[in-house]
């Protein structure tokens, strides 16, 4: 039994989402641990980013719960630039998380009203357990890659890599590089491969709106005053205005506008960094969706075939919070999110949370860590009545 930590608040993963709710439960002198799988906090911006990656919202909208952006930042922060605002966060709430502590199981006792969590601490190599009354979901929608089944790709000859393992396209200088998927990563890393000097090809199966990152911003401003249908107008106006008509490049915009799919699908707008104009120039070629790989040949759905050294799999991520969370279907669906709608997604069953699965970006994690926190000190409080100081 002593080996049994307990405190009133476990929060899983230390990105954003994690050190935001910390931050709020500090000020409320709520005790909680923190626990982090990974070495560092935010390893998803220290590790899995690429390095010329800026954030694609203003600083308006990318900042943590009492912690707005110094006025001499610029509007859009470099990774480096995040990392040390996540950085100086930790400092300034005194955040301690624990690192290398992997959350293996959580399991709600009914007889208990606890929390049971298991982890393997990967620094000890022991396993540990915390009890706590709440327990807040904080492991992220990128936790891991999403790597596709494509026939063959276990036995290309060149290298595979997903796009949380690139840096830079510096080691591609003069290879043949073909990017599988065109969400902001694919698009942006078929950019900096091209940059490098790298023949760069990428695989586009689908439709997608793209924007600049001054209309999104004008679209997020005008979003305040007008509905969600005249905004997407206006944004698609301004943005076929801006790149013209791509489908002859292989790029064709759905039906539903770009803030409607962020909001009902959490599908993002590809925010043009200058490849649109590669494609124009054919300095980097589109391809059709990918059917098989045969050694070092890619086989295309049109019948083409291509040779290739290596292949960047910019195909999305995952929620893995499914794997350690037991009999998650009454907090989560079975792809890992909430199974509460927006704005109602943040809140589960038996003292269970949500913090940064609603597809909104940093803004989104800010305001589910600010509910999370209000909600947990309001139903302690109630409680403080019959129990007082269960954990001081
Ligand atoms: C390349 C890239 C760029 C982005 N740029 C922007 C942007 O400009 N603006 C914006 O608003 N959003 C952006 N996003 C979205 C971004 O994911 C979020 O804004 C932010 O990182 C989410 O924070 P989070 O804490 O929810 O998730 P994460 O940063 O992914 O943190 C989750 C943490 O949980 C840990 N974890 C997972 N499972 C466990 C476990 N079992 N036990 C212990 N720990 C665990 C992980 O190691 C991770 O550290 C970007 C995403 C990517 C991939
Ligand atoms: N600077 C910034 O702020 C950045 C922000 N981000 C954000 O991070 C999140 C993740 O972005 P990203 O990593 O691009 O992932 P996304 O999930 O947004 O995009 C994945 C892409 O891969 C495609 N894909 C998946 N499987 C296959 C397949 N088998 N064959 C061909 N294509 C495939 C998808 O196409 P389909 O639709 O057909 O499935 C889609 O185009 C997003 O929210 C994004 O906006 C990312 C990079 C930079
Ligand atoms: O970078 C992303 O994909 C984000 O999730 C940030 C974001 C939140 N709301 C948006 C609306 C349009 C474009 C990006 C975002």
């Amino acid at each position: 039994m002593e080996n049994i930590e307990e405190t009133a608040v476990v929060i899983v993963g230390a990105g954003p989402a994690g050190l935001a709710v910390s931050a709020c439960l500090s000020l409320k002198s709520i005790p909680y641990i923190l626990l982090e799988k990974e070495d560092c906090v935010a390893p998803l911006w220290k590790k899995h980013a690429y390095d010329r990656l800026h954030l694609h919202l203003a600083k308006n909208y990318c900042f943590l719960p009492f912690k707005p952006h110094s006025p001499s930042t610029p509007t859009y922060l470099s990774k480096d630039e995040f990392i040390q605002y996540i950085d100086d966060y930790v400092s300034d709430f005194d955040i301690k998380p624990r690192l290398s502590c992997c959350v293996e199981c959580a399991l709600y006792l009914e007889d208990e009203r606890n929390w049971n969590i298991l982890v393997k601490n990967y620094a000890s190599n022991g396993i540990e357990i915390y009890r706590a009354q709440f327990l807040v979901i904080a492991s992220g929608e990128n936790a891991k890659g999403f790597i596709p089944e494509i026939e063959g790709l276990s036995e290309f000859k060149g290298q595979v890599i997903h796009s949380s393992e690139y840096k830079s396209g510096l080691e591609f200088h003069g290879k043949n590089v073909l990017v599988i998927g065109c969400g902001n990563s694919g698009m942006e890393l078929a950019y900096d491969l091209a940059n490098y000097g790298a023949r760069t090809s990428i695989v586009i199966r689908s439709p997608f709106h793209v924007v600049s990152r001054e209309l999104i911003r004008l679209g997020m401003f005008l979003l305040k005053y007008f509905p969600i249908n005249v905004v997407d107008s206006l944004v698609t106006f301004g943005a076929k205005t801006m790149f013209g008509d791509l489908s002859k490049y292989g790029i064709h915009r759905p039906k539903e506008g770009p803030f409607f799919l962020k909001a009902t699908k959490g599908r993002s707008p590809v925010i043009d960094v200058g490849t649109v104009s590669k494609i124009k120039t054919r300095e980097i070629k589109v391809l059709p969706a990918v059917s098989s790989i045969k050694e070092d040949i890619v086989v295309f759905e049109n019948g083409q075939r291509q040779a290739f050294d290596a292949i960047i799999l910019a195909t999305g991520f995952r929620s893995t919070a499914c794997d350690w969370l037991e009999d998650y279907c009454y907090v989560l669906n079975d792809q890992g999110f909430p199974k509460n709608r927006y704005p109602l997604h943040w809140k589960g069953e038996k003292g269970v949370y949500c913090v940064g699965l609603s597809k909104m970006g940093l803004f989104g994690v800010s305001s589910d860590a600010e509910q999370t926190a209000n909600d947990i000190a309001k139903l302690l409080h109630a409680e403080t009545d019959n129990s007082k100081g269960k954990y001081n």
